[in-house]
């Protein structure tokens, strides 16, 4: 049967804002207090989900999350009417109020990881939201991400939805971020690559000594269990623990795999002889290109500054790929004239397009991390929620929707303006229903 892989988007909430909360994540840190632009932001990402929609891609829409979070204030103690409560938090720590109104909920890749039917012991498409237990402000998302997930994919005859893993950092989850799937085409069998930063259980194993290692081997191998992914179907490989410590705080800072394709940095896994050997030894297609860059050609550094590898590679519709990234890319020489080599070069992919995410990037979010990946046959795909699918008509609706209740400039001070809550739920009702979602949102019960 024909599968197609569809994109589902992160939307940029309301609230989107540069308050330095991903220790880790260099852009983040180095972008902290600068005053953010939420409607050029939503707008960024629709007109990337609108161009891959005309490519000829299914395009999904994943709806933000109610911020400032209120619940998870009154529960630290804050107590009043909901202008109270916001003051006193800014008043007792911006960077606390700053957390419980980010729209990191926009990086979809870390919103759940997916494993597609082909490769699921019940045959079934499973879905489990990420805990991001490693920071305090990510921690916030897995109930609510669960609660779109379930109205998005809202049949138990194809689709199972898995509670998060336990809110511990033993058990940190990161979702699709550190996870790629390798396929001859969408609807076979996959391989299916869990990256991992540390093992939580034994001490004495290699482990970033500057930065967190988000996702553990352990986080990792309950996911594949839970949904059914058998041994010869997967691989576990430890992410290099050197570039977490240069700002690599998910593998897809460093590879990125589509179909037949991985494309990574020589530097990006801990032990890639073996790893290579593993995932040539397990894939069950042809043609598998390994597409390894090495350091000569792109350093680390410009690896992280430019997300080269936070690119989405695509499939069109002759069969070609495409890549997508960021305009980091086009603006960097040495990354640009790579990318150059890389399309004349004899591999599958024979496009690059450029995108101005610029809004999401200076908070450490390129293309990749804008998009969670499903890969669904014809049949699952007629089963998904059809308002969370991207069409001329609900594209222009969304950006009217935009236009009307969003902020283009936030600074960290406005984030305790009640306005701010009030205007958000506004706008989160009145995109629930242009989703046909029911009411995700707890302020909606
Ligand atoms: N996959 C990309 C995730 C980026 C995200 N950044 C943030 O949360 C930054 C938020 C801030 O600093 O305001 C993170 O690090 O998890």
């Amino acid at each position: 049967m024909k599968s197609v892989e569809v994109n589902f988007d992160g939307l940029v909430g309301p609230t989107h804002n540069y308050a330095g909360l991903s220790e880790g994540n260099v852009a983040s840190l180095s972008n902290a207090n600068e005053s953010s632009n939420p409607k050029s932001a939503a707008l960024q990402g629709l007109k990337k989900m609108k161009a891959l929609h005309d490519m000829g891609l299914t395009q999904g829409i994943f709806a933000p999350q109610e911020r400032p979070d209120i619940y998870t204030l009154k529960r630290l103690g804050f107590q009043g009417s909901d202008a109270q409560i916001l003051a006193a938090a800014y008043k007792t720590s911006p960077t606390l109020l700053a957390s419980c109104c980010s729209a990191s909920t926009m990086w979809t890749a870390n919103a759940a990881t997916v494993s597609p039917s082909a490769d699921t012991q019940n045959q079934k498409v499973h879905f489990t939201a990420a805990n991001l237990a490693n920071k305090f402000h990510r921690s916030l998302e897995p109930e609510t991400t669960s609660n779109i997930l379930s109205a998005i994919f809202n049949n138990d005859d194809y689709f199972q939805h898995h509670q998060h893993l336990n809110d511990n950092e033993h058990f940190g989850d990161e979702g699709a971020a550190n996870h790629t799937r390798l396929c001859e085409s969408y609807g076979d069998k996959g391989l299916e690559i869990f990256t991992y930063g540390r093992v939580a259980f034994n001490r004495n194993t290699p482990k970033p000594v500057k930065y967190p290692a988000r996702q553990t081997l352990e986080a990792s191998q309950a996911i594949a269990r839970l949904h059914g992914v058998s041994a010869e179907n997967a691989v576990f490989v430890q992410q290099n623990p050197d570039v977490i410590d240069q700002g690599v705080f998910h593998n897809d800072v460093i590879a990125v795999g589509n179909q037949n394709v991985l494309f990574y940095h020589e530097q990006a896994y801990l032990n890639t002889d073996s790893f290579k050997a593993e995932v040539s030894q397990k894939f069950s297609g042809n043609n598998l290109h390994f597409i390894e860059v090495s350091s000569e050609q792109v350093s680390i550094e410009d690896a992280v500054n430019t997300y080269l590898f936070n690119t989405q590679i695509i499939t069109l519709a002759d069969n070609s790929m495409a890549i997508i990234a960021p305009m980091h890319c086009r603006e960097n020489t040495q990354v640009f004239d790579y990318l150059q080599s890389l399309i004349a070069a004899n591999n599958p992919i024979n496009h690059v397009e450029f995108f101005d995410v610029n809004e999401s990037m200076k908070n450490g979010g390129g293309p990749a991390c804008l998009r969670l990946r499903v890969a669904l046959t014809e049949q699952e795909l007629t089963a998904v929620n059809p308002n969370c699918l991207l069409t001329d008509s609900l594209y222009l609706k969304l950006v009217t929707w935009v236009n009307k209740h969003y902020r283009d400039t936030l600074t960290l001070k406005d984030l305790s303006d009640p306005q701010l809550l009030i205007e958000s739920r506004t706008a989160l009702d009145e995109l629930t229903q242009l989703l046909s979602l029911g009411s995700v949102y707890r302020f909606q019960n």
